[in-house]
Parts: structure tokens; C-alpha cells; sequence
């Protein structure tokens, strides 16, 4: 399969800090890859160089065949990468049918995808056929104000996606969700994002979560990545088990429990 983005020998320093080494990551079309790594791990800062946030101190990024090193944020996602944010970026007092009738309608006015030409009619047909999508057809003429979290982060997802975009980067997507919820809520994104065919990465703390639905981990540990592999391999490997798993209480709780290793060797077999 062919990459659709690619780091190249990216490094970012602040000062002493080194907060990205030597990032050397292919990933390809409709992967869904999973960003793992302990608070400071450089998580956020191979993100927000990804998607034009912040520039490498040196290396390369390639996405879709073009080199995008240092364009800017806007440029970046007209070109076809998008992000969501862990806090939902809705108008809140606008209804979740106002929301994506507003995306489309700065889509329309930068000129992304194929929604140029839609009028209001059209656009009105794509926000309820996104409605379907994500399942939020209740929720259509709800103010984004009154909604539970986890509709309001699906929401969002919803919103990136409008650009069509064909890749998308989810900052920790069940963060602030009930552990009922999260399931659920990831079942109808995942479902979604596989149905636009867009390759996706995400950050997460939760290894359930990761066993679940990722396709490959890419495991960051002061600035470098130190295992990039697929979920049952990542979550059984030493140094990902001491730098990043063992950060976390309920994660290692769930290791001990053998919880993480079943999890992900059912997505490793169902994926062969
Ligand atoms: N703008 C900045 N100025 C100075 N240091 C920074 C800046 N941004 C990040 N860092 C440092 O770079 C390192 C990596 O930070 P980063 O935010 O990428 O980690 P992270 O894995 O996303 O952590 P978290 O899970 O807490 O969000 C940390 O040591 C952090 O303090």
C-alpha cells in the first residue's frame, strides 16, 4: 500500500528540550493508527507538526505525495488533513443541524472536496445525511450546549470530516466520556470513518481502547518513538509495558488482568 504521509528524519527541540528524535513514521491509506505515550511523550507535538501547528526544527513531512514541512495550518487542510481537538471545537448556542450546516458552508467557501458547487438545498441534504452517518439524528434541533459529551465529540469528528478530508488526527477521542459510553461512541466513529475511507491517527491513554480499534500503535517516550508495531505486539513489548502502560493505574490494572493482551490479540487475529 502506498504512504499517504510520511516524517522524515523529523526533529523538534524548545530550548533543551528535544520533544520529537528522529520521527521516522510511513503510514498508509485507511490505516488507523494509534498514538500511545505518557504525559510529555511528544504525543502533541508530532500532531501539531503533522498538521502544521508547529515547525520541525529539521526533517521532512510528506503527505499525499507533496512535501508539506512548515506550511501552514490552513494550507495543510485544504490539501486534506484535519484534526479534532479533546475539547469539542461547536458553536455551543447553534443546534448539532446548525453546526454541520455551518462546516459545509465554510467547506463550500474554501472550496474543499467536492462541495463546491452545492447550494443551500444540497447542503442541507449532506447535513442530514451526516446526521445518519453518525447516528445523531435525535439530536438534530438540540443546541450543541445541551448535549451529552460524547454526541458533542461525535459532533465534532462529524465536523472535520466535511472537508473530506483524507486524513484525520483525533486528539484523544473517549477523553471526558463515561466508560458506557466509550464503546458505543467509538463503534459509530470508527464505523463512520471507515465508511469516508479516510486514514486515520489518534492520540489515547485508554489501551482498551487502542487494543480495539487501531491497526498499528506508535508508542512515543521522551520525544522518540519506541515501538511501532500492531496492538498486540505494541502492548506486550518490555519498554512500552514500563513507559507507557505502567504510567497508568487502570491501564496496568487491566494488563494484570490479561484484559489488554486478549483485546488486542482478538483484533490481531480478526485483521490476520
Ligand atoms: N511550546 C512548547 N515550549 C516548550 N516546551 C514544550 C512546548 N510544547 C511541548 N513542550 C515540551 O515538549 C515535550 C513533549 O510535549 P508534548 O506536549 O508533545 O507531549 P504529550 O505526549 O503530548 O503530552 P500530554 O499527554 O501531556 O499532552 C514536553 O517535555 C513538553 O514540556
Amino acid at each position: 500500500m502506498s504512504a499517504i504521509l510520511e516524517t522524515v528524519g523529523v526533529n523538534k527541540t524548545f530550548g533543551a528540550v528535544t520533544a520529537a528524535r528522529d520521527i521516522n513514521v510511513s503510514v498508509a491509506k485507511h490505516e488507523i493508527v494509534g498514538i500511545i505515550g505518557a504525559n510529555g511523550a511528544g504525543k502533541t507535538t508530532f500532531v501539531n507538526m503533522v498538521t502544521g501547528w508547529l515547525p520541525p526544527s529539521t526533517g521532512r513531512i510528506r503527505f499525499d505525495g507533496r512535501d508539506i514541512t512548515g506550511l501552514a495550518p490552513r494550507k495543510i487542510t485544504r490539501l486534506g488533513i484535519c484534526r479534532s481537538f479533546q475539547v469539542a471545537q461547536v458553536f455551543m448556542t447553534a443546534t448539532v443541524f446548525d453546526n454541520l450546516m455551518i462546516a459545509l458552508g465554510i467547506a463550500d467557501a474554501h472550496g474543499l472536496g467536492v462541495l463546491l458547487p452545492l447550494r443551500v438545498r444540497a447542503r442541507e441534504e449532506r447535513a442530514d445525511a451526516i446526521l445518519r452517518r453518525y447516528q445523531m439524528q435525535d439530536y438534530r434541533d438540540q443546541p450543541a450546549s445541551t448535549l451529552p459529551q460524547g454526541i458533542r465529540k461525535l459532533l465534532d469528528i462529524a465536523m472535520a470530516m466535511v472537508a473530506q478530508p483524507k486524513v484525520l488526527l483525533l486528539d484523544e477521542p473517549t477523553s471526558g466520556i463515561s466508560v458506557e459510553e466509550k464503546f458505543p461512541l467509538m463503534d459509530i466513529v470508527m464505523g463512520a470513518l471507515k465508511e469516508e475511507g479516510v486514514t486515520v491517527l489518534f492520540v489515547e491513554h485508554d489501551m482498551e481502547i487502542v487494543s480495539r480499534y487501531v491497526s498499528r500503535v506508535l508508542a512515543f517516550y521522551q520525544g522518540e518513538i519506541i515501538c511501532d508495531a500492531p496492538p498486540a505486539e505494541a502492548l506486550a513489548d518490555p519498554k512500552v509495558k514500563e513507559f507507557v502502560i505502567g504510567d497508568d493505574l487502570h491501564n496496568q490494572t487491566l494488563l494484570q488482568a490479561g484484559a489488554l493482551q486478549d483485546g488486542a490479540q482478538e483484533v490481531s487475529d480478526a485483521r490476520g
